[in-house]
């Protein structure tokens, strides 16, 4: 599959966030999304997954406009991880997971047992069955992120949306996170994640999109894109890049010497 898109304008009612955003990511591909706080990330992400509408420009799955596809049709197809926010309902983990089913399962139908069964091996794919029972709003940051990552697999999409999916999660999960997802793509499924770590890109992505104010600087491999002058412009601080022969790839480094650090 293919999403594209072209041109986009996205924001907020009386509120622009972001324009002339044209891209796409096809199956077996990861894009990372880098950006500072507030460039726009989870907003062009929500207009991607049509949770807001577009302000402009044009969204196109298999070279088909998404406004002409079902709301149910299009959901199956693209899953959401979103930012692990609080939560409140007391829901076990295994039917927070199941909910990842509900594009399925129709709006008066209960979960079948493959909707169970789909469930669980979502659960078991990240190593975290021991969860299932567990109370959602009883279980660490770092392990509900794990938990939205499941319910989007549960979800059988053929893409998924991940809003920093490493945000939380101690240093060990971000690099499980960030090879599942190399291996989620491997497996025929299109991802494009946003990051706030630049070195994930090396980690993870085939191409990376950088957004500042709403816009795309650059688009490209990370080798390509993801430079000292480009982290400059970007974040505004020095940034060595560099080749860790024992990692196997590049890792980046913000210079200290320019935090003004009072004794
Ligand atoms: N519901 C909303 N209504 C109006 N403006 C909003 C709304 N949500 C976010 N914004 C604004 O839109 C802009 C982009 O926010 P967004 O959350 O997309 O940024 P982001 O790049 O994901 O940031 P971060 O890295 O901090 O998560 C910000 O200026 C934000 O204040």
């Amino acid at each position: 599959m293919t999403l594209e898109a072209i041109d986009l304008a996205f924001g907020y009612p009386r509120a622009p966030v972001g324009r002339d955003v044209s891209l796409s990511i096809s199956t077996g591909e990861v894009l990372c999304l880098l950006g500072p706080n507030g460039c726009g990330k989870t907003t062009l992400f929500k207009t991607l997954l049509g949770l807001i509408p577009s302000q402009g420009g044009m969204l196109r799955l298999d070279g088909r406009d998404v406004a002409s596809f079902s709301r149910p049709e299009f959901a199956r197809r693209l899953g959401y991880v979103p930012q692990a926010n609080s939560a409140y309902f007391p829901f076990s983990v295994l039917e927070v997971v199941l909910m990842g089913r509900a594009s399925r399962i129709g709006a008066f139908s209960t979960p079948s047992a493959s909707d169970r069964e789909a469930a669980k091996a979502a659960l078991e794919a990240l190593s975290i069955s021991h969860l299932g029972p567990r109370l959602y709003t009883a279980i660490s940051g770092g392990e509900r992120q794990m938990v939205l990552i499941a319910r989007a697999l549960a979800q059988e999409p053929d893409m998924i949306v991940m809003d920093e999916p490493t945000a939380s999660l101690d240093f060990g999960n971000q690099a499980r996170v960030l090879e599942r997802i190399r291996a989620l793509a491997a497996s025929g499924l299109a991802i494009v994640l946003s990051t706030h770590d630049p070195g994930h890109a090396y980690a993870c992505a085939d191409r990376v999109a950088l957004m500042k104010k709403g816009r795309l600087v650059a688009l490209g491999t990370p080798a390509e894109v993801v430079t000292p002058a480009r982290l400059k412009e970007l974040y505004g601080i020095d940034v060595a890049v560099a080749f860790v022969e024992a990692a196997g790839r590049h890792v980046c480094a913000p210079s200290l010497t320019q935090v003004d650090v009072q004794p």
